[in-house]
């Protein structure tokens, strides 16, 4: 049995280890089992029931814990070392200089207990890692979770869920009933708090218990009507088809509040689509699609020029866009009122990239995917703008929607804070 195809036994034996290139067979110091690949295996831990494994391998360790096989890079190991002069644990920073590193490194000693994994560095440096923080924090292991669970829905999914409503004296008041409301936004991209008193000021407050607030060129918390004010057919009575908002953005905003403080007439409902549901429905009817439009960059614009207001706002980035290490989606950039003109990218692919953005098109324009609700004044509507597409039906009278965007990352800072995955 040849050094690299070996698996140790796991134990507390320590073992002296070659430099590059040298002969396998030194490696093993007097006393080791080496018993066959498949009795290894089965070995189990006493403390916790996991069956871990190891082996050194040329340019890289190898580590089997509980049947996921994990590989580390050596630079990797020592880069990462929690040791009290590499790691400040007050702050969670790093404080070894990775730049003193030789990126060939290889650890001269290397022992595995039940719970921890030691390896003693050329200049006697010794690092610890306990196996546990190694699977959560392997490419192997993050490459098998979800970033961010969801659950992705059409309207009879949603509707069945019966998502229970906050009210905003709890939401304001308890710490439960946040993590609550933020547990439902995270799964489900939309969150609904009521009772809200129907003023500015009050929608202000409660975008405020989830996060900061984004301001953009319509200002910090807006407050608009169908008056033509601004260069947008969002200030219109017009009907809106599905879409996100400031795909115009480098960085689209990350959630939408909207709060509809009157509407004396007709008309102006809400519409509301899972655009991950939709992609999701690409993805398996036809890869070659979804791949597409996750790789073709495309152009989206914002011009305007009414009155004292002057932007011009250009965001480039794919239809979707995804985690390279898991392929798993994060945001959707769906507008087609601003998308604007493609020229990122040559012919062939652009006839292609049409066929794929139909298919995504037919998707969300499905009528089982479309949640409608009509706003009124008391209830607050949060959505997550890189995951629910917006619309909104054409409307008569006087109708008046205030709002704001959030920073996306302050809003999945205080889910975390509160315990939950985000
Ligand atoms: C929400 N508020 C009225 C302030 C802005 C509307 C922005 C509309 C724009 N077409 C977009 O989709 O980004
Ligand atoms: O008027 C509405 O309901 C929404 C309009 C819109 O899409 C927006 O303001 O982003
Ligand atoms: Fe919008």
């Amino acid at each position: 049995m040849t050094f690299t195809r070996m698996f140790v036994r796991l134990g507390s034996c320590l073992h002296r280890l070659p430099k590059r290139n040298a002969q396998p067979p030194a490696l093993w110091s007097p006393g080791i089992t080496r018993g066959p690949c498949a009795a290894s295996r089965t070995q189990h831990t006493a403390s916790h029931s996991k069956s871990c494994l190891w082996q050194l391998r040329e340019d890289y360790f190898e580590l089997s814990v509980s049947g996921l096989l994990m590989r580390f890079d050596y630079v990797w190991l020592r880069d990462h070392c929690r040791s009290a002069s590499c790691y400040n644990t007050k702050t969670n920073q790093r404080n070894l200089d990775t730049a003193t590193v030789e990126l060939g490194i290889r650890p001269s000693n290397i022992r595995v207990d039940e719970e921890t994994l030691f390896l003693t560095w050329p200049d006697g440096h010794v690092t610890r890692f306990n196996l546990a923080w190694l699977v959560q924090n392997s490419y192997e292991g993050q490459k098998q979770r979800a970033v961010q669970p969801r659950i992705l829905w059409n309207s009879e999914i949603y509707n069945e869920a019966k998502v229970p409503a906050i009210s905003c004296e709890g939401f304001m008041t308890s710490d439960k009933e946040l993590k609550q409301f933020l547990k439902t936004f995270l799964l489900y991209g939309i969150a609904f708090v009521e009772d809200v008193p129907p003023t500015l000021e009050a929608t202000e407050t409660v975008a405020q218990r989830v996060s900061l607030i984004r301001e953009t060129m319509y200002g910090r918390v807006w407050n608009f009507t169908s008056d033509f004010s601004r260069g947008d057919t969002a200030y219109t009575k017009l009907a809106l088809d599905r879409h996100t908002d400031t795909s115009y953005f480098q960085e689209p905003c990350g959630i939408q509040v909207f709060h509809c403080l009157r509407h004396e007439g007709t008309g102006g409902r809400t519409l509301l689509v899972d655009g991950f549901h939709g992609a999701d429905k690409v993805l398996k009817e036809a890869p070659e699609n979804f791949e597409l439009l996750s790789r073709v960059p495309i152009k989206h614009e914002y011009i305007e020029n009414v009155g004292a207001h002057h932007n011009h706002m250009i965001g480039v980035g794919p239809v979707l866009n995804v985690y390279p290490w898991n392929n798993e989606l994060y945001m959707i950039r769906y507008n087609n009122y601003d998308r604007a003109v493609i020229n990122t990218v040559p012919h062939d692919t652009v006839q292609r990239w049409y066929v794929a953005h139909r298919a995504l098109t037919t998707e969300l324009r499905k009528p089982e995917n479309e949640l409608w609700v009509k706003l009124k004044p008391g209830k607050v509507l949060f959505i997550d703008n890189w995951r629910v597409l917006h619309g909104r039906e054409s409307f008569t009278g006087l109708r008046q929607l205030c709002g704001c965007y959030l920073t996306r990352d302050d809003v999945l800072n205080t889910a975390r804070s509160l315990g939950l995955q985000a």
